[in-house]
């Protein structure tokens, strides 16, 4: 029989869930703040467990966190009021399962939900998930980063929730959009993009919103605006960045109130469009720089999908490659050097410049021969090599990916090591060897914290390091290397 742990500290709340659940036959324990989930989670092993993000003397996601560190194998489900749905996704990169909105309007999608996650039906759902990345032509590969991305987008893609999609040029932005909307209950309604980078500011509104007849010069009939057309449906806002100040200013309005006005028009209308919004540059910095509104910026990242660039998953190239090859429909393949050589490059212009190579150099082979050696690569691919990216700050905190790091790290030096050229920078690899070293001690470090949720004097004390060394491998501002 499952046991169930439930804390809220609204008392209906409790007796709803004590009577729906122990009307299955469920244990359930019920608690009404931190200080009772410490006692029930030290005395007794849980199943699941919904928690109120909002408690009297803490909250849900800290709660949340010991729940998982103590009991990992505990499902756990966040129970928000809709202004708390930030902190709801929060939790679900933080190990939870699910969220659920109050109040619960749909009853019985709540009980699915709960008994999904007790029968383990997780595993299968995944199984949709890659069965749908798959159909959509979207290769997800092995990298963690991208793996823990696509499931976080799968569960918020059944939420009404808005998307803010960020990643260099090329990085499958569009991609990842469609995939959500595909998962999304509105799959079977109209997704439709706009490149606001692409139109003037006239155009871009009239686009949006639509315009009435003679509404400016050239607006010779009335036109449906895409907020209008993708009612229901999913409206995908690329290179959001670019729309001009008076227009981020209309799109708020439309965010906070559902409504908007045709360009010329005095008739309010509504729309329930999702909106998926993607970005190349770094919103906060543009909101830092004054180009971007912050509160539209508040609307638009509810949830925030950071696609990494194709360097920091490079691992994943070779089935990349193999994708692409199959879509071209090619019986040529690449040869070992030629896809370490590709290994090397930076490729700034991410999968659509890695589609644009393989489709370039199976013209180039094709009738010449059946595989693909660097002779058909391009001339900068031959001679860049990249050295293994390193976290950034700002990628510390979600990282956590020591295996990809280390993988990126052995395929340059053994692309060194295999390079059979008459000349080699030594100091390179020294380099890397001492990069190696720091990136190694900061994982741990991460992880560390992660455990103590951040607390520096023990995480340091579990690492056998001074809290001085510890701030130095995190690179905190003003840390000598050496006591
Ligand atoms: N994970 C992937 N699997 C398969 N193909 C991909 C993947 N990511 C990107 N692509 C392909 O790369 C190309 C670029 O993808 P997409 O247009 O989605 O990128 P983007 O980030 O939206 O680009 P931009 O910033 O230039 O608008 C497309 O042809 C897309 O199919």
């Amino acid at each position: 029989m499952p046991n169930v742990l439930i804390i809220d500290d609204e008392r209906e709340v409790c007796t709803f869930f004590l009577h729906l659940l122990e009307g299955k036959g469920y244990c359930v324990k019920l608690g009404s703040n931190g200080k009772d989930f410490s006692a029930f989670i030290q005395q007794y092993s849980f199943d699941l467990a919904l928690i109120d993000v909002k408690l009297p003397d803490t909250n849900g996601l800290e709660l949340l966190k010991q729940l998982k560190a103590i009991q990992p194998s505990c499902k756990a489900i966040i129970m928000t009021g809709y202004s708390t749905v930030k902190t709801a996704v929060e939790a679900i990169k933080y190990g939870a399962s699910d969220y659920i909105e109050k109040p619960f309007d749909d009853i019985d999608e709540l009980e699915k939900t709960i008994e999904e996650l007790l029968d383990n039906k997780l595993h299968a759902s995944q199984h949709d998930m890659y069965k749908l990345a798959e159909a959509l032509g979207f290769v997800v590969g092995m990298n963690k980063e991208m793996n823990d991305l696509i499931k976080l987008a799968y569960k918020v893609a059944k939420k009404n929730v808005n998307v803010l999609i960020e990643g260099e040029t090329g990085t499958g932005k569009e991609l990842l959009a469609r995939f959500i909307h595909q998962a999304s209950m509105r799959y079977d309604q109209p997704f439709i993009g706009i490149n606001c980078g692409a139109l003037s500011e006239t155009l871009l509104e009239s686009e949006l919103f639509g315009h009435e007849k003679g509404a400016f010069t050239g607006a010779l009939k009335e036109k449906k605006g895409i907020f209008e057309i993708a009612n229901r449906g999913t409206l995908f806002l690329d290179e959001i960045g670019e729309a001009s100040l008076m227009t981020q200013v209309k799109l708020l309005r439309v965010l906070e109130t559902g409504e908007y006005l045709r360009v010329g028009g005095e008739t309010v209308r509504r729309t329930n469009a999702r909106i998926i919004a993607a970005s190349h540059v770094n919103l906060s910095q543009a909101v830092k720089e004054k180009t971007f509104r912050e509160d539209l910026l508040y609307r638009l990242d509810v949830v925030k999908l950071t696609i990494p660039p194709l360097r920091e998953r490079i691992e994943d190239l070779p089935v990349l490659v193999e994708h692409f090859l199959k879509k071209l429909n090619c019986a040529l393949s690449f040869s070992d050097d030629a896809i370490l050589q590709m290994k090397q490059y930076r490729w700034p212009g991410n999968v659509r410049e890695l589609f644009n190579v393989v489709k370039r150099a199976v013209t180039l082979a094709e009738g010449e021969t059946t595989i693909i050696t660097p002779d058909y690569l391009p001339e900068k691919i031959k001679t860049e090599t990249n050295i293994p990216s390193v976290p950034s700050d700002e990628t510390k905190e979600k990282e956590m990916n020591l295996p990809s790091y280390l993988t990126n790290w052995t395929n340059y030096i053994l692309s060194l090591w295999e390079k059979n050229e008459r000349r080699l920078d030594l100091p390179r690899v020294f380099d890397a060897v001492k990069d190696l070293e720091a990136q190694i001690g900061r994982f741990f470090v991460l992880k560390a914290l992660k455990e103590t949720l951040g607390d520096k004097k023990e995480a340091a004390e579990r690492l056998n390091i001074t809290v001085r060394q510890l701030r130095y491998l995190l690179k905190e501002k003003g840390t000598a290397a050496k006591e």
